[in-house]
Protein backbone atom coordinates (compact mmCIF):
# COMPACT_ATOMS: atom_id res chain seq x y z
CA UNK A 1 0.00 0.00 0.00
CA UNK A 2 2.91 2.34 0.90
CA UNK A 3 4.76 1.43 -2.04
CA UNK A 4 2.26 1.88 -4.35
CA UNK A 5 1.38 5.20 -2.76
CA UNK A 6 5.10 6.68 -3.11
CA UNK A 7 4.89 5.36 -6.66
CA UNK A 8 1.84 7.59 -7.53
CA UNK A 9 4.04 10.25 -5.10
CA UNK A 10 7.13 10.15 -7.51
CA UNK A 11 5.07 10.38 -10.48
CA UNK A 12 3.59 13.97 -8.94
CA UNK A 13 5.11 16.96 -6.07
CA UNK A 14 6.34 16.11 -3.16
CA UNK A 15 4.02 18.85 -2.41
CA UNK A 16 0.46 17.48 -3.90
CA UNK A 17 1.83 14.01 -1.68
CA UNK A 18 1.41 15.94 1.29
CA UNK A 19 -1.84 17.22 -0.32
CA UNK A 20 -3.11 13.94 -0.34
CA UNK A 21 -6.47 12.15 0.98
CA UNK A 22 -3.87 9.43 1.62
CA UNK A 23 -1.50 11.06 4.12
CA UNK A 24 -4.18 13.51 5.81
CA UNK A 25 -6.40 10.96 6.94
CA UNK A 26 -3.86 8.42 8.05
CA UNK A 27 -3.21 7.60 11.06
CA UNK A 28 0.52 7.82 12.90
CA UNK A 29 2.49 4.80 11.74
CA UNK A 30 2.40 1.86 14.60
CA UNK A 31 4.60 2.69 17.79
CA UNK A 32 5.36 0.71 20.93
CA UNK A 33 2.78 2.10 22.99
CA UNK A 34 1.40 5.94 24.14
CA UNK A 35 4.29 8.68 24.66
CA UNK A 36 2.22 8.84 27.90
CA UNK A 37 4.07 6.05 29.28
CA UNK A 38 7.16 8.40 29.64
CA UNK A 39 5.61 11.10 31.22
CA UNK A 40 3.27 10.27 34.26
CA UNK A 41 2.09 12.64 36.26
CA UNK A 42 4.12 12.89 39.59
CA UNK A 43 1.25 12.78 42.84
CA UNK A 44 1.78 14.89 45.37
CA UNK A 45 3.13 18.66 46.68
CA UNK A 46 6.59 19.64 45.44
CA UNK A 47 7.06 22.53 47.85
CA UNK A 48 8.68 21.52 51.24
CA UNK A 49 5.94 21.11 53.69
CA UNK A 50 4.82 24.86 55.63
CA UNK A 51 6.68 26.91 52.27
CA UNK A 52 3.13 29.21 52.94
CA UNK A 53 3.21 29.03 56.49
CA UNK A 54 1.40 32.38 57.92
CA UNK A 55 0.48 33.28 53.97
CA UNK A 56 -3.02 34.26 53.39
CA UNK A 57 -4.29 33.00 49.31
CA UNK A 58 -7.12 34.56 47.74
CA UNK A 59 -8.05 32.24 44.57
CA UNK A 60 -11.17 33.02 42.23
CA UNK A 61 -13.18 30.19 41.21
CA UNK A 62 -11.57 28.34 44.01
CA UNK A 63 -14.47 25.88 44.67
CA UNK A 64 -14.17 24.01 41.80
CA UNK A 65 -11.42 22.62 38.93
CA UNK A 66 -8.20 23.62 38.36
CA UNK A 67 -9.14 26.71 41.45
CA UNK A 68 -10.20 24.12 44.08
CA UNK A 69 -6.58 21.86 43.57
CA UNK A 70 -4.67 25.04 43.99
CA UNK A 71 -6.51 25.82 46.85
CA UNK A 72 -5.97 22.55 48.26
CA UNK A 73 -2.33 22.91 47.58
CA UNK A 74 -1.38 25.98 48.91
CA UNK A 75 -3.63 24.29 52.20
CA UNK A 76 -1.44 22.05 52.44
CA UNK A 77 1.56 23.88 52.59
CA UNK A 78 0.11 25.99 54.83
CA UNK A 79 -1.37 29.23 53.77
CA UNK A 80 -5.02 30.39 55.06
CA UNK A 81 -7.15 30.65 51.64
CA UNK A 82 -9.97 33.05 50.96
CA UNK A 83 -11.62 31.22 48.13
CA UNK A 84 -14.33 33.55 45.64
CA UNK A 85 -17.16 32.78 43.07
CA UNK A 86 -20.90 33.08 42.93
CA UNK A 87 -21.89 29.64 44.30
CA UNK A 88 -21.56 30.03 48.24
CA UNK A 89 -22.69 26.70 48.40
CA UNK A 90 -20.06 25.08 46.31
CA UNK A 91 -17.32 27.33 47.81
CA UNK A 92 -18.55 26.48 51.22
CA UNK A 93 -18.47 22.50 50.73
CA UNK A 94 -15.08 22.93 49.02
CA UNK A 95 -13.70 25.15 52.10
CA UNK A 96 -14.87 22.47 54.98
CA UNK A 97 -13.45 19.37 52.59
CA UNK A 98 -10.38 21.08 52.28
CA UNK A 99 -9.88 22.53 56.04
CA UNK A 100 -10.32 19.17 57.45
CA UNK A 101 -8.05 17.61 55.18
CA UNK A 102 -5.07 20.34 56.01
CA UNK A 103 -6.15 21.28 59.10
CA UNK A 104 -5.81 24.63 58.04
CA UNK A 105 -8.48 27.61 57.62
CA UNK A 106 -10.19 28.20 54.24
CA UNK A 107 -12.88 30.62 53.88
CA UNK A 108 -15.80 30.96 51.30
CA UNK A 109 -16.63 34.33 49.91
CA UNK A 110 -19.62 34.87 47.59
CA UNK A 111 -18.52 37.43 44.80
CA UNK A 112 -19.32 37.62 41.09
CA UNK A 113 -16.18 38.86 39.72
CA UNK A 114 -17.94 41.35 36.97
CA UNK A 115 -19.51 43.55 39.39
CA UNK A 116 -17.25 45.89 40.95
CA UNK A 117 -19.08 46.74 44.23
CA UNK A 118 -19.30 42.77 44.88
CA UNK A 119 -15.42 43.03 43.91
CA UNK A 120 -14.53 45.30 46.56
CA UNK A 121 -17.46 43.94 49.38
CA UNK A 122 -15.19 40.44 49.18
CA UNK A 123 -11.94 42.23 49.76
CA UNK A 124 -13.93 44.33 53.01
CA UNK A 125 -14.40 40.57 54.14
CA UNK A 126 -11.36 38.98 53.55
CA UNK A 127 -9.54 41.93 55.34
CA UNK A 128 -12.09 41.31 58.46
CA UNK A 129 -10.67 37.68 57.95
CA UNK A 130 -7.12 36.95 57.57
CA UNK A 131 -5.87 40.69 56.21
CA UNK A 132 -4.76 40.85 53.16
CA UNK A 133 -3.52 38.33 50.92
CA UNK A 134 0.40 37.57 50.36
CA UNK A 135 -0.96 35.41 46.57
CA UNK A 136 -3.67 36.29 44.61
CA UNK A 137 -4.85 33.70 41.71
CA UNK A 138 -7.38 35.04 38.93
CA UNK A 139 -8.45 31.57 37.83
CA UNK A 140 -12.34 32.41 37.70
CA UNK A 141 -13.43 32.14 34.16
CA UNK A 142 -16.58 31.64 31.62
CA UNK A 143 -16.20 30.04 28.15
CA UNK A 144 -18.60 27.67 25.87
CA UNK A 145 -17.64 27.02 21.94
CA UNK A 146 -20.21 28.53 19.53
CA UNK A 147 -20.10 29.97 15.86
CA UNK A 148 -19.12 33.51 16.55
CA UNK A 149 -21.84 33.96 14.15
CA UNK A 150 -24.80 32.74 16.78
CA UNK A 151 -22.71 35.14 19.30
CA UNK A 152 -25.28 37.40 20.91
CA UNK A 153 -23.53 40.91 22.58
CA UNK A 154 -24.59 39.79 25.97
CA UNK A 155 -22.77 36.16 25.55
CA UNK A 156 -19.78 38.18 23.93
CA UNK A 157 -20.60 40.31 27.44
CA UNK A 158 -20.99 37.88 29.73
CA UNK A 159 -17.46 35.68 28.97
CA UNK A 160 -15.43 39.20 28.30
CA UNK A 161 -16.23 40.72 31.49
CA UNK A 162 -15.91 37.45 33.89
CA UNK A 163 -12.40 37.10 32.60
CA UNK A 164 -11.18 40.01 31.54
CA UNK A 165 -13.07 43.09 33.71
CA UNK A 166 -13.40 40.40 36.57
CA UNK A 167 -9.54 40.13 37.20
CA UNK A 168 -9.11 43.70 36.14
CA UNK A 169 -11.42 44.57 39.15
CA UNK A 170 -9.82 41.60 41.64
CA UNK A 171 -6.15 43.19 40.57
CA UNK A 172 -7.17 47.01 40.67
CA UNK A 173 -8.94 46.13 44.05
CA UNK A 174 -6.39 44.49 45.80
CA UNK A 175 -3.34 46.00 43.99
CA UNK A 176 -4.19 49.63 45.48
CA UNK A 177 -5.08 48.50 48.86
CA UNK A 178 -1.83 46.32 49.22
CA UNK A 179 0.18 49.55 47.75
CA UNK A 180 -2.00 51.66 50.39
CA UNK A 181 -0.28 49.13 52.63
CA UNK A 182 2.84 48.75 51.97
CA UNK A 183 1.99 45.31 51.42
CA UNK A 184 4.04 42.66 48.27
CA UNK A 185 2.43 40.18 46.89
CA UNK A 186 2.66 37.79 44.18
CA UNK A 187 0.04 37.82 41.42
CA UNK A 188 -0.81 35.16 39.36
CA UNK A 189 -2.99 34.77 36.19
CA UNK A 190 -4.44 31.44 34.90
CA UNK A 191 -5.54 32.19 31.20
CA UNK A 192 -4.41 29.45 28.35
CA UNK A 193 -2.63 28.37 24.98
CA UNK A 194 -4.99 30.43 22.82
CA UNK A 195 -4.52 33.60 24.28
CA UNK A 196 -1.76 33.29 21.91
CA UNK A 197 -3.00 32.15 18.69
CA UNK A 198 -5.93 33.52 19.16
CA UNK A 199 -9.08 30.31 18.58
CA UNK A 200 -12.28 29.96 16.60
CA UNK A 201 -15.19 29.06 18.26
CA UNK A 202 -13.86 30.74 21.46
CA UNK A 203 -13.64 34.63 20.38
CA UNK A 204 -14.93 36.04 23.65
CA UNK A 205 -12.36 33.97 25.59
CA UNK A 206 -9.24 34.10 23.60
CA UNK A 207 -9.91 37.99 23.59
CA UNK A 208 -10.49 38.19 26.65
CA UNK A 209 -7.77 35.81 28.04
CA UNK A 210 -5.47 37.95 25.82
CA UNK A 211 -6.36 40.84 27.49
CA UNK A 212 -5.37 39.50 30.67
CA UNK A 213 -2.00 38.86 29.51
CA UNK A 214 -1.56 42.48 28.23
CA UNK A 215 -2.64 43.30 32.02
CA UNK A 216 0.10 41.30 33.70
CA UNK A 217 2.66 41.90 31.82
CA UNK A 218 1.93 45.43 32.08
CA UNK A 219 1.83 45.74 35.57
CA UNK A 220 4.60 43.41 36.05
CA UNK A 221 6.79 46.56 34.46
CA UNK A 222 4.58 48.99 36.49
CA UNK A 223 4.01 48.02 39.77
CA UNK A 224 7.47 45.94 40.83
CA UNK A 225 8.05 49.07 42.92
CA UNK A 226 5.64 48.12 45.28
CA UNK A 227 6.91 44.62 45.85
CA UNK A 228 4.36 42.95 43.34
CA UNK A 229 4.91 40.10 40.79
CA UNK A 230 2.73 39.40 38.15
CA UNK A 231 2.67 35.95 35.96
CA UNK A 232 0.71 33.97 33.96
CA UNK A 233 -0.03 30.07 33.46
CA UNK A 234 -0.84 29.36 30.10
CA UNK A 235 -2.84 25.50 30.48
CA UNK A 236 -3.44 23.47 27.74
CA UNK A 237 -6.60 20.71 27.91
CA UNK A 238 -7.21 19.56 31.89
CA UNK A 239 -10.22 17.76 32.39
CA UNK A 240 -12.62 19.19 34.60
CA UNK A 241 -16.46 19.43 34.87
CA UNK A 242 -16.65 23.05 34.23
CA UNK A 243 -13.95 23.38 30.83
CA UNK A 244 -15.27 20.01 29.50
CA UNK A 245 -18.54 20.39 29.87
CA UNK A 246 -18.74 23.81 27.79
CA UNK A 247 -15.92 22.95 25.36
CA UNK A 248 -16.34 19.73 24.36
CA UNK A 249 -19.87 18.97 25.62
CA UNK A 250 -20.29 15.42 23.78
CA UNK A 251 -16.90 14.18 24.14
CA UNK A 252 -15.67 14.09 20.64
CA UNK A 253 -12.71 15.98 20.64
CA UNK A 254 -10.72 14.96 23.85
CA UNK A 255 -9.61 11.66 21.68
CA UNK A 256 -8.30 14.35 18.74
CA UNK A 257 -6.84 16.84 21.78
CA UNK A 258 -4.74 13.70 22.72
CA UNK A 259 -3.31 12.61 20.01
CA UNK A 260 -1.64 16.28 19.26
CA UNK A 261 -0.26 16.41 22.75
CA UNK A 262 3.41 15.20 22.05
CA UNK A 263 3.14 13.36 25.83
CA UNK A 264 0.04 12.20 24.64
CA UNK A 265 -2.16 12.85 27.36
CA UNK A 266 -4.36 15.63 29.32
CA UNK A 267 -2.86 17.57 32.46
CA UNK A 268 -3.68 17.09 35.50
CA UNK A 269 -5.12 19.69 38.42
CA UNK A 270 -2.14 18.88 40.57
CA UNK A 271 0.39 19.52 37.98
CA UNK A 272 -1.12 23.09 37.73
CA UNK A 273 -1.57 23.57 41.56
CA UNK A 274 2.27 22.64 42.01
CA UNK A 275 3.09 25.08 39.52
CA UNK A 276 1.38 27.96 40.58
CA UNK A 277 2.76 27.12 44.12
CA UNK A 278 5.98 27.45 43.14
CA UNK A 279 5.89 30.89 40.62
CA UNK A 280 3.51 31.90 43.78
CA UNK A 281 6.46 31.07 46.39
CA UNK A 282 9.88 32.70 47.70
CA UNK A 283 11.49 29.88 45.61
CA UNK A 284 10.25 32.01 42.88
CA UNK A 285 10.60 35.85 44.04
CA UNK A 286 12.78 36.60 40.89
CA UNK A 287 9.88 35.50 38.41
CA UNK A 288 7.31 38.48 37.21
CA UNK A 289 6.32 39.13 33.87
CA UNK A 290 6.25 35.76 32.87
CA UNK A 291 4.38 33.40 30.82
CA UNK A 292 4.53 30.06 31.41
CA UNK A 293 3.38 27.45 28.63
CA UNK A 294 1.84 24.37 30.60
CA UNK A 295 0.33 22.51 27.86
CA UNK A 296 2.43 18.80 27.24
CA UNK A 297 3.29 20.69 23.78
CA UNK A 298 0.27 20.99 22.49
CA UNK A 299 1.02 24.91 20.85
CA UNK A 300 4.26 23.62 19.49
CA UNK A 301 2.62 20.86 18.00
CA UNK A 302 -0.48 22.97 16.55
CA UNK A 303 1.96 25.46 15.29
CA UNK A 304 4.46 23.70 13.10
CA UNK A 305 3.72 23.18 9.83
CA UNK A 306 5.54 19.80 9.13
CA UNK A 307 4.50 18.11 12.37
CA UNK A 308 2.80 16.23 10.01
CA UNK A 309 5.55 14.47 9.21
CA UNK A 310 5.54 12.20 12.08
CA UNK A 311 2.83 10.09 10.38
CA UNK A 312 5.40 9.22 7.75
CA UNK A 313 7.04 5.94 8.68
CA UNK A 314 10.78 4.36 8.15
CA UNK A 315 9.84 2.70 4.56
CA UNK A 316 8.13 5.78 3.63
CA UNK A 317 10.86 8.51 4.39
CA UNK A 318 13.52 5.89 2.40
CA UNK A 319 11.49 6.92 -0.36
CA UNK A 320 10.75 10.40 0.70
CA UNK A 321 14.45 11.16 1.23
CA UNK A 322 15.83 9.49 -2.29
CA UNK A 323 13.09 11.58 -4.07
CA UNK A 324 14.58 14.44 -2.17
CA UNK A 325 18.17 13.94 -2.86
CA UNK A 326 17.68 12.57 -6.62
CA UNK A 327 16.34 16.65 -6.88
CA UNK A 328 19.10 18.62 -8.47
CA UNK A 329 19.10 22.33 -8.98
CA UNK A 330 16.02 24.71 -8.14
C1 LIG B 1 -8.89 22.86 25.94
C2 LIG B 1 -7.76 23.81 26.16
C3 LIG B 1 -8.16 25.22 26.30
C4 LIG B 1 -9.22 25.39 27.31
C5 LIG B 1 -9.55 26.59 27.79
C6 LIG B 1 -10.53 26.72 28.79
C7 LIG B 1 -10.94 27.90 29.16
C8 LIG B 1 -12.01 28.10 30.12
O1 LIG B 1 -12.27 29.21 30.43
S1 LIG B 1 -12.83 26.77 30.82
C9 LIG B 1 -13.86 27.45 32.10
C10 LIG B 1 -15.21 27.01 31.88
N1 LIG B 1 -16.02 27.29 33.05
C11 LIG B 1 -17.10 28.04 32.99
O2 LIG B 1 -17.50 28.54 31.96
C12 LIG B 1 -17.80 28.22 34.29
C13 LIG B 1 -18.71 29.42 34.35
N2 LIG B 1 -19.64 29.49 33.22
C14 LIG B 1 -20.94 29.88 33.31
O3 LIG B 1 -21.43 30.19 34.37
C15 LIG B 1 -21.76 29.97 32.05
O4 LIG B 1 -21.32 29.02 31.13
C16 LIG B 1 -21.66 31.39 31.38
C17 LIG B 1 -20.24 31.75 30.99
C18 LIG B 1 -22.57 31.40 30.15
C19 LIG B 1 -22.13 32.49 32.33
O5 LIG B 1 -23.32 32.13 32.97
P1 LIG B 1 -24.49 33.24 33.20
O6 LIG B 1 -25.56 32.54 33.97
O7 LIG B 1 -23.95 34.47 33.75
O8 LIG B 1 -24.94 33.58 31.75
P2 LIG B 1 -26.23 33.19 30.89
O9 LIG B 1 -27.30 34.14 31.28
O10 LIG B 1 -26.51 31.76 30.93
O11 LIG B 1 -25.69 33.55 29.43
C20 LIG B 1 -25.19 34.85 29.11
C21 LIG B 1 -25.32 35.01 27.60
O12 LIG B 1 -24.50 34.02 26.96
C22 LIG B 1 -25.31 33.24 26.07
N3 LIG B 1 -24.86 31.86 26.05
C23 LIG B 1 -24.71 31.03 27.09
N4 LIG B 1 -24.29 29.82 26.68
C24 LIG B 1 -24.20 29.90 25.33
C25 LIG B 1 -23.84 28.95 24.33
N5 LIG B 1 -23.46 27.69 24.63
N6 LIG B 1 -23.85 29.36 23.04
C26 LIG B 1 -24.21 30.61 22.71
N7 LIG B 1 -24.55 31.56 23.63
C27 LIG B 1 -24.56 31.19 24.92
C28 LIG B 1 -26.70 33.34 26.67
O13 LIG B 1 -27.69 33.01 25.72
C29 LIG B 1 -26.75 34.79 27.13
O14 LIG B 1 -26.92 35.64 26.04
P3 LIG B 1 -28.39 36.26 25.68
O15 LIG B 1 -29.27 35.09 25.38
O16 LIG B 1 -28.15 37.12 24.49
O17 LIG B 1 -28.84 37.02 26.90
N1 LIG C 1 -9.64 22.93 32.29
C1 LIG C 1 -8.96 23.30 31.22
O1 LIG C 1 -8.72 22.51 30.29
C2 LIG C 1 -8.42 24.67 31.13
C3 LIG C 1 -8.80 25.67 32.00
N2 LIG C 1 -8.24 26.92 31.87
C4 LIG C 1 -8.54 27.97 32.81
O2 LIG C 1 -8.45 27.45 34.11
C5 LIG C 1 -9.30 28.19 34.97
C6 LIG C 1 -10.17 27.24 35.76
O3 LIG C 1 -11.02 26.51 34.87
P1 LIG C 1 -11.63 25.10 35.27
O4 LIG C 1 -11.25 24.77 36.65
O5 LIG C 1 -11.31 24.15 34.19
O6 LIG C 1 -13.20 25.40 35.16
P2 LIG C 1 -14.30 25.69 36.26
O7 LIG C 1 -15.55 25.98 35.51
O8 LIG C 1 -14.31 24.62 37.27
O9 LIG C 1 -13.79 27.01 36.98
C7 LIG C 1 -14.28 28.29 36.73
C8 LIG C 1 -14.57 28.94 38.06
O10 LIG C 1 -14.88 30.31 37.83
C9 LIG C 1 -15.93 30.66 38.70
N3 LIG C 1 -16.69 31.77 38.10
C10 LIG C 1 -17.32 31.78 36.91
N4 LIG C 1 -17.93 32.95 36.73
C11 LIG C 1 -17.66 33.71 37.81
C12 LIG C 1 -18.02 35.01 38.21
N5 LIG C 1 -18.78 35.80 37.45
N6 LIG C 1 -17.56 35.48 39.40
C13 LIG C 1 -16.79 34.69 40.17
N7 LIG C 1 -16.41 33.45 39.86
C14 LIG C 1 -16.86 32.96 38.68
C15 LIG C 1 -16.79 29.41 38.83
O11 LIG C 1 -17.49 29.39 40.07
P3 LIG C 1 -19.04 29.84 40.22
O12 LIG C 1 -19.81 29.12 39.19
O13 LIG C 1 -19.35 29.48 41.64
O14 LIG C 1 -19.06 31.33 40.02
C16 LIG C 1 -15.75 28.32 38.79
O15 LIG C 1 -15.35 27.96 40.08
C17 LIG C 1 -10.06 29.16 34.09
O16 LIG C 1 -9.41 30.41 34.10
C18 LIG C 1 -9.94 28.55 32.73
O17 LIG C 1 -10.03 29.51 31.71
C19 LIG C 1 -7.35 27.21 30.88
C20 LIG C 1 -6.99 26.26 29.99
C21 LIG C 1 -7.47 24.92 30.05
Amino acid sequence: MAAAVFRRAEGSSVTRFFQSSWFHSSPAPQQSGSPQRFFAPADGVMLPTGSFKDRVAFITGGGTGLGRAMTTTLSMLGAQCVIASRKLDVLQQTANEISSQTGNQVYAVQCDVRDPQAVSHCVDQMETMTGLPDVIINNAAGNFVCPSERLSPNGWKSITDIVLNGTAYITLELGKRLIKKQKGASFLAITTIYAESGSGFVVPSASAKAGVEALYKSLAAEWGRYGHRFNIIQPGPIRTKGAFSRLDPTGAFEKSMITRIPTGRLGTPEEIANLAAYISSDYATWMSGAVIRFDGGEYVSMAGEFNELKKVTPDQWDVMEAMIRSTKGS
